[in-house]
């Protein structure tokens, strides 16, 4: 680099850094004299310099009251300073703190027209004199000089070292701060040069005529000497010190304005609203600074604009700061020169912590860290002894924590009992009014598509005094499928638990007590499997959801809250049997590598022999004591189905014979046993059908281990089964939720409306119009999926509802029923909205709901916004942002992306792209799988009889029976 070394002079002394400290900002008002202009005006002087700190307003003029305050500030200078002056006393002392390692930066505020560039020419022209003269005297240090300028127009920043520079970034080092990118930086040769530049970043600046000044600044302008010094000689070590370095900004802000006042229009406008704007954010920081309470964090909001952010050192941080307010004397600007001495009051107050810049060799920082380590570790050798009383007082924290939380929990299990209580009150009370048998006409919406008529939507049923009752229950006994399918996914954990169990044991050598152990479990898997039964047949009946009409919103949402807990129950259930899942896809893992061993590495006879004390794992008896009892169609219960059909009959000689091994038919009787089944299972078992060729036993393993993987991947299957039917659950309720609330403000309809609808009209009937509703369906649905989707505009419905509800609706005769809710729900929606609006008369009212939902939907676009980065692959990005046309160039392209999607209502192939983009990016599909029903598998049938984990237990009779 070239960066041409200033010589020290002889006489110079060795330079000490300052002590570094606090400090207020130093503040002078500088008043120039009246302009020829306001002299031609007969604008009178309103102000008065009554000595050399204060300032105060004339009382003498006529219009004005009497104003005595007086304006005290570091240094007040009037209309007859020069501006040396000004320098020495209101910038010298701070700017020359560069040359000592210390930033600095001298600020010009004050209206427009006030004097600001006139005062600042001066300052810089002072100071690089008197910096050269500085480095003049220096004999022992070296001196280098850069300089850079910028200019902040119209927020834009433009570096002024070259003639037509573009805009330039602001970006935030880690180190430095904010550092604006690519900015020029020329080192100084001289001041001549120095000079020289300057008066080009002159020349480059934007400048304009304004009714106040002919050439008035528009921008505002930074000035930034950055001066770095070091010992002439390298060689010597330097106890601290090696080099010194900070920056020095001369700051000509653009003038405050009125655009009353300068008759601003246009671009002259435009500039002076991000002139006043900026410069609102620093008076807001400067006020903040002001008042800020010692030891008390406020917001300061630097990075409202792009002068506080470059400048942020210079506001309350690590410089030293001088400000120079200029005003005018005239009347007529007496309302801004005041506002300049309120901003000077303020200023007067902001204290920063100027610090030595130094900049320490390598060697010496070495040093440094290592004095900095040793000091930590004694500190903590110190500290050693006072530590578990910190901890203790930890703890007791935490203690006082834990036991917060408990009390207020005992508090909402209290608030749940009651509503229970009051619930089953009301409940009972209900039931006196049933009238017998009138259950028998309800009719499930969550059932597969049946005839119309018996599919009643919620608006056909008249509404009866009966139907409160009758909702409610119904939502109950959703709430308990809810916990049923908890329990079952609980189920489907320990039948695994049990396969694995068989497995080991099968794996690890068939002994008698494995094979009774084994015998066992199966019957412990029979006896789940009659209970699933059981619980299947409860299940079917439970899903007969009549359709009815009801007004008891406050029993709803107390059901809410009690199912919002069940769910939340189910989820954690399920969660917890993913993991436990995990773990016993490791053990599998384990125990296959285990078998590898034993078959490569030892006689299947020895392995056998060696593994065949093998103990069943605690863990899983232990895990089977905490699951619920009875019930349901678990993997386990289905997976026993298997076994059932298999050992309930006596299995041919030719399963024997390949279950255990060739030449197996000769069994060994084992000890007498009087459950049928154990006694059966042993018999299959016996040690000495073990002694077998190693072929047969490898076969054997790999097949329990194909049929035990198969399982799992069917356990997942099923626990994602159990998710889907846990969140079809929810959404039934909120069907049944909707109703409630629909009929609450539509009163329910009448007579006339239905007989307005044929199909209606031919359910009232019970005339049974399958064919002509199959008929009539697609069309129907499409014009129903169209009024919903303009609906969820108008009502700003979350796009992610829209999605999903889209993509799983897509015209299947069973979506009728939730069509015609979502559609009922929308609409009530949307004259709640609209009421809400004529009342408040305002649509951004606070309280407006749909402003509230506004808000909703774009904190929902913001946050998929951030998602999409994380869910989607650079390529996948770059296709969608092609896709949707946006620039490749262009700012926050994920922004724009999702503020695209969900706009259009009339283009279908817009509204299927968004779907597909927002499930993708929520994670609730992924490319290359098929939408909807797959997605989400709510056929809304009852609990599917397909048992996909018999596969893999049929695979292995399959291949046993081909061997
Ligand atoms: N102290 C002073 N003595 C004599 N003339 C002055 C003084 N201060 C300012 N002026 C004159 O007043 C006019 C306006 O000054 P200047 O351009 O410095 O104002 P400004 O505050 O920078 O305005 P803007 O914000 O519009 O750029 C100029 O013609 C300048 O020469």
């Amino acid at each position: 680099m070239l960066s041409p070394v200033v010589k020290a002079s002889p006489e110079s002394a060795p330079q000490q850094p300052p002590p570094r400290g606090r400090e207020k900002i130093l503040v002078t008002v500088r008043v120039r004299p009246l302009s020829s202009r306001e002299i031609a005006q007969r604008d009178p002087s309103a102000w008065d310099c009554i000595d050399f700190k204060s300032v105060v307003f004339k009382v003498s003029h006529p219009d004005r009251s009497p104003q005595t305050k007086s304006y005290k500030f570091d240094r007040v200078f009037g209309p007859d300073s020069v501006t040396n002056a000004v320098y020495e006393e209101g910038a010298k002392d701070v700017a020359l703190s560069a040359l000592k390692g210390l930033n600095a930066t001298i600020f010009a505020y004050g209206q427009t027209s006030s004097g600001k560039t006139f005062t600042m020419r001066g300052i810089v022209e002072n100071a690089i004199r008197d910096i050269y003269s500085f480095i003049e005297q220096q004999r022992d240090r070296n001196f280098i000089l850069k300089v850079s300028a910028l200019e902040i127009y119209n927020e834009i920043v433009k570096d002024l070292l070259v003639a037509d520079g573009g805009p330039l970034r602001l970006l935030d080092d880690p180190e430095k701060g904010t550092v604006v990118e690519k900015l020029t930086e020329d080192t100084v040769k001289d001041i001549d040069h120095l000079k020289r530049i300057l008066s080009n970043v002159e020349a480059h600046r934007q400048v304009g005529e304004t009714m106040l000044n002919e050439a008035s600044s528009r921008s505002h302008q930074i000035i930034r000497l950055t001066v770095e010094n070091f010992p002439q000689k390298l060689t010597e070590e330097p106890a601290v010190v090696n080099s010194l370095v900070a920056t020095l900004n001369f700051v000509d802000l653009a003038g405050s304005e009125r655009a009353s006042q300068t008759l601003a229009e246009g671009n002259r406008l435009k500039e002076g609203s991000h002139i006043n704007r900026s410069l609102l954010t620093l008076t807001t920081i400067i006020r903040k600074l002001s008042s800020q309470v010692k030891g008390k964090s406020v917001h300061l909001p630097y990075r409202d604009s792009k002068l506080t952010r470059i400048l942020q050192n210079s506001l309350g941080g690590n410089a030293r700061t001088a400000i120079i307010c200029t005003m005018s004397p005239a009347y007529s600007h007496v309302e801004q020169s005041r506002n300049t001495l309120f901003f000077a009051t303020q200023a007067k107050e902001v204290v920063n912590s100027a610090r030595v810049n130094v900049v320490v060799s390598d060697k010496e920082l070495v040093k440094q860290l290592q004095k900095e380590v040793a000091r930590l570790e004694a500190e903590l050798k110190t500290d050693g002894g006072s530590r578990p009383s910190n901890t203790e007082a930890l703890l007791s924290e935490k203690d006082a924590e834990i036991q917060k939380l408990r009390d207020e929990m005992r508090q909402l299990y209290l608030q749940r009992d009651q509503a229970q209580a009051r619930l089953d009150e009301v409940l009972k009370k209900a039931s006196d009014e049933v009238p017998e048998g009138s259950s028998q006409h309800s009719v499930s919406p969550t059932s597969t598509f049946q005839h119309p008529a018996d599919q009643a939507s919620p608006s056909i049923t008249k509404q009866t005094p009966t139907a409160s009752v009758m909702l409610v229950q119904e939502i109950r006994k959703l709430e308990h499928m809810q916990d049923e399918l908890g329990e079952d996914a609980s189920r489907a954990l320990e039948a695994l638990q049990k396969e694995v169990e068989c497995l080991r044991l099968a794996q690890s050598g068939m002994n008698q007590d494995s094979a009774t152990t084994i015998a066992k479990l199966q019957a412990e898997i029979r006896s789940l499997h009659k209970a699933k039964h059981n619980n299947r047949n409860k299940m079917s009946s439970t899903f007969a959801v009549s359709s009815v009409r009801i007004s008891v919103r406050d029993e709803i949402k107390r059901l809410n809250s009690f199912a919002t807990v069940d769910e939340n129950i189910a989820d954690t259930t399920i969660a917890t049997l993913e993991e436990q899942l995990e773990s016993v896809q490791k053990s599998l893992d384990t125990m296959l590598l285990d078998s590898k061993c034993t078959s490569e590495g030892a006689s299947p006879r020895t392995a056998a022999r060696r593994k065949a004390g093998t103990p069943l794992t605690s863990g899983t008896s232990a895990s089977r004591r905490n699951l619920p009892p009875e019930n349901s169609s678990s993997p386990r219960a289905r997976r026993t189905l298997s076994f059932e059909n298999n050992e309930n009959n006596p299995p041919s000689s030719r399963e024997n014979r390949s279950l255990l091994g060739h030449g197996s038919q000769k069994q060994t009787p084992l000890r007498k046993k009087t459950d049928p089944d154990i006694a059966g299972a042993s018999k299959e078992l016996t040690p000495k059908n073990q002694r077998n060729s190693s072929v047969d036993i490898r076969k054997m393993q790999s097949m329990f281990k194909t049929a035990a993987e198969e399982n799992i991947r069917s356990i997942r299957a099923y626990v994602v089964e159990l998710k889907e039917r846990v969140a079809k659950l929810q959404y039934q309720k909120q069907l049944l939720v909707c109703q409630v609330l629909d009929m609450e403000a539509n009163g329910g309809l009448n007579e006339d409306e239905n007989q307005n609808d044929p199909d209606l009209v031919c359910m009232a009937k019970g005339i049974p119009s399958m064919s002509k509703f199959l008929e009539t369906w697609p069309t129907l649905f499409t014009k129903q999926r169209k009024q919903i989707v303009q609906l969820w505009d108008t009502c700003q419905v979350s796009i992610v509802h829209r999605s999903q509800f889209y993509l799983l609706f897509k015209g299947d005769p069973a979506d009728k029923v939730y069509m015609e809710v979502e559609l009922r729900r929308l609409t009530w929606l949307q004259e709640q909205f609209s009421q809400t609006t004529q009342e408040s008369g305002c649509e951004d009212d606070e309280s407006s709901s749909l402003a509230a939902s506004l808000r909703a939907l774009k904190r929902e676009r913001d946050l998929l916004a951030k998602r999409i980065k994380a869910s989607l692959q650079l390529e996948e990005r770059e296709e969608l942002f092609a896709k949707w046309q946006i620039p490749v160039d262009s700012k926050q392209r994920k922004m724009q992306l999702v503020y695209k999607i969900w706009t259009d209502t009339q283009d279908l192939a817009h509204i299927e792209d968004s779907a597909k983009l927002v499930a993708r990016v929520a994670g609730f599909w992924e490319p290359g799988k098929a939408a909807s029903k797959e997605m989400f598998e709510l056929a809304f049938a009852p609990p599917s009889n397909k048992k996909p984990w018999v596969q893999g237990w049929n695979a292995i009779l399959n291949n046993l029976g081909a061997m």
